[in-house]
């Protein structure tokens, strides 16, 4: 098992509005990177400030090319940063990587994590072995692990014989085999199927409650951030734009929704109302249609007297609680949860099957590639 105290993080120091601890697994100060230069230079990542509690699961949400890869490979010292500091655990990963690495883990897009050729089980003693853990020693680990992510029936079946969910979900249980105290996981939900997503939501959230373990995931899934989370930081442009809990941002956002269903909602009746209120959905009805409006508390007021001017019956009226998706909206302005086409999904993965080289998080890296 992988084992060490590692020292209080930069205590005293105040942090995105909230008091610091020594309870921060991740502090992340000021990080700047910028690729190329002159008119075509990118800043992938902006002045980034944050910290993860330790024993918490913390959510990267950005729309594409916001700069949550560049700033996880920061984080992890696989791209070097033009400014700031990272520390892990306590530890400057500038000053020691060694020790600030070592207890870190980490699966991102794409990456391959495991040896096609060796079981399942074998993977996991295998990662266990570099990461300096005897793997004798976290055995029951191991099988817990395998039964709680559905693989226990499979675990002498070499990977390759595995379908593409499957060997998500031994990538992510070689991630978690030795015991790293904080892992990131990049997109780890992607190409599974409903049932072992939330398998795997409900092992991350049991390991953050039960062993401690802080969790950093970057996902497009706002589900998976929603249900899975304690705090969320969204990032655009390179920035962080909010970084609180899940509870408190649905809160936070202003603009909430009501639906109204009456079969005296024509067409003209629709545009009347839009031209004074804020339709953000129409569903025509065979006889009337279903209208979102959304309104705050005082718009309310106003929009069911103009609806009663109207002598609009109402057949149906339900309040829409905003969602972590229209959070982000709101805070990025972009539709779709910023995912795009989804591009780089575990497709990636298959495609490497004709290597058996793994291609792991800090553990197996041999330094920065940039
Ligand atoms: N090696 C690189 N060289 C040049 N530009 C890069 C490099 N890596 C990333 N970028 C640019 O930096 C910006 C941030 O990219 P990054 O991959 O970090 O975003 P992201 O939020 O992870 O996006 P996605 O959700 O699509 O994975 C983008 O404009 C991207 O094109």
């Amino acid at each position: 098992m992988t084992v060490g105290t590692g020292e209080a993080a930069a205590s005293g120091a105040e942090g995105n509005g909230r008091a610091v601890g020594d309870g921060d697994a991740v502090v992340v100060d000021g990080l700047r990177k910028r690729f190329g230069s002159g008119p075509d230079a990118v800043t992938a990542v902006d002045g980034v400030s944050l910290r993860v509690e330790r024993g918490s699961v913390v959510g990267l949400l950005g729309p594409n090319g916001a700069g949550k890869t560049t700033l996880i490979k920061c984080v992890l010292g696989m791209v070097l940063p033009d400014e700031g500091s990272v520390e892990l655990l306590g530890t400057d990963v500038a000053s020691d990587p060694r020790a600030a690495y070592g207890r870190v883990d980490a699966m991102l897009e794409g990456a391959r994590n495991d040896y096609w050729r060796l079981t399942v089980r074998e993977n996991l003693r295998y990662f266990t072995t570099i990461g300096g853990v005897d793997p004798d020693s976290v055995a029951d680990r191991h099988d817990r692990l395998l039964r709680r992510l559905g693989l226990a029936d499979r675990a002498d079946t070499p990977v390759r014989e595995l379908s593409r969910g499957m060997k998500q979900k031994v990538s992510l249980a070689s991630v978690l085999a030795g015991g790293a105290e904080v892992v990131f996981l990049d997109e780890p939900t992607l190409g599974l199927d409903v049932e072992s997503s939330r398998t795997l939501q409900r092992e991350l959230r049991r390991l953050a409650e039960e062993e401690d373990l802080t969790v950093v995931l970057s996902s497009h899934d706002m589900d998976v951030i929603e249900t899975v989370c304690d705090r969320v930081v969204i990032v655009s442009d390179g920035r962080v734009v909010a970084d609180d809990t899940v509870d408190r941002l649905l809160r936070t956002d202003a603009v909430s929704a009501v639906r109204v269903t009456s079969p005296d909602l024509d067409a003209d009746l629709v545009d009347a109302v839009g031209d004074r209120f804020e339709v953000t959905d129409v569903d025509p009805l065979d006889e009337g249609a279903r209208i979102e409006v959304a309104v705050d508390g005082a718009g309310l007021y106003d929009l069911f007297a103009f609806l009663r001017s109207r002598e609009v019956r109402l057949h149906g009226v339900r309040t829409v609680e905003p969602d972590l998706e229209d959070v982000f909206v709101s805070l990025t302005g972009i539709e779709d949860g910023g995912g795009g086409d989804g591009g780089s999904d575990s497709a990636g993965h298959e495609s490497d099957s004709a290597g058996d080289e793994p291609d792991r998080g800090p553990r197996t890296r041999r330094g920065a590639d940039r």
